[in-house]
């Protein structure tokens, strides 16, 4: 059985470096493991190791925008349907592997997650190769900083989900810079957030989105405004679809748990059986002394 992880979220979010610690961990766990770029605008420097397979062998973003005329977004999504017209060279690439574990490292679009059909497409194709599949979303600490933004982002979460329909685990990344923010934006606090705090957050408690102490509970807010806000609390309250696994880089611990919450939205190993002895060849043995 193959695996494929797909790692998604906004700009920024820290997917590459993500990707890189989770193939390193996976590499002490002695798993085949690679590394995916499909980002075709992906600045080879900034790897920490080179991708294993990587989208640029076979376009990137440069070319397609000064030889096609075509902007950032729009050379992306070229790049990304001439992946999807080109799978001949994809499952090359993959090989025919049995027991590899694939990190498949996104671009930072957003509407490539929340509703272009590019992407689901690209899985339904590595799941008609026999590849289990999951997806990993991630979220930057920082849309903590501002409830509103937070809110979006957990929105953002929501849609991909629903677009992609595979198994999905969300993460809160940069949890390494929390504790360094100078003030909560609920509860208008100055200092460091309390765990509480934190887990409000993690597992999104929709009364963020009533009006803080910092701005005053009395604060009239505008009225079509304040029936938006009440129709996405009550969104979230009704479809409990988005809680946040922390991840902070600097705590070995943290990445181990989120690799393992991904082994469990894949069942990873769930096929494989033990070996009997009869199953063994002659040369799993040491030769008798
Ligand atoms: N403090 C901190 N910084 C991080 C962490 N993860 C990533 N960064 C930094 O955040 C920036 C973006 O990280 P990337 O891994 O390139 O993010 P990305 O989501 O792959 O970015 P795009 O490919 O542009 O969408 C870089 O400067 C990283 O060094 C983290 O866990 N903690």
């Amino acid at each position: 059985m193959r695996y494929a992880v797909f790692v998604t979220g906004p700009a920024g979010a820290g997917k590459s470096t993500f990707c890189a610690n989770a193939v390193q961990h996976l590499q002490t766990l002695k798993r085949t493991v690679h590394w995916v770029n499909l980002d075709p605008a992906a600045d080879p420097n900034s790897f920490e190791f080179a991708p294993t397979i990587d989208i640029k062998d076979l376009i990137s973003l440069e070319d397609v925008m000064s030889e096609l005329g075509f902007g950032p977004n729009g050379g992306l999504v070229y790049c990304l349907e001439y992946l999807l017209q080109n799978f001949e060279w994809l499952d090359e690439e993959l090989g025919e592997y049995e027991d590899d574990y694939l990190i498949v490292d996104c671009p930072g679009q957003i509407e490539l997650y929340t509703h272009h059909p590019i992407l689901p497409k690209l899985i339904s194709h590595f799941q008609q190769l026999g590849i289990r599949v999951s997806a990993t979303y991630l979220l930057e600490s920082q849309f903590m900083e501002d409830k509103y933004k937070y809110f979006s982002g957990v929105l953002s979460a929501m849609s991909a989900m629903v677009n992609l329909e595979i198994p999905w685990i969300n993460v809160m990344s940069k949890m390494d810079l929390v504790s360094t923010r100078s003030k909560d934006p609920v509860s208008g606090r100055n200092g460091l957030r309390t765990r509480k705090d934190i887990s409000r957050y993690l597992d999104p408690d929709p009364l963020l989105m009533g009006p803080s102490q910092a701005e005053g509970a009395e604060k009239p807010l505008n009225k079509r405004f304040h029936a938006l806000n009440q129709a996405i609390v009550q969104l979230i309250e009704e479809n409990p679809l988005v809680s946040f696994l922390p991840l902070d880089l600097t705590n070995t611990d943290s990445i181990e748990r989120i690799v393992s919450h991904i082994d469990y939205t894949m069942q990873y190993g769930e096929d494989e059986e033990p070996k009997e002895p009869k199953d063994l060849d002659d040369g799993d043995f040491p030769d008798p002394e």
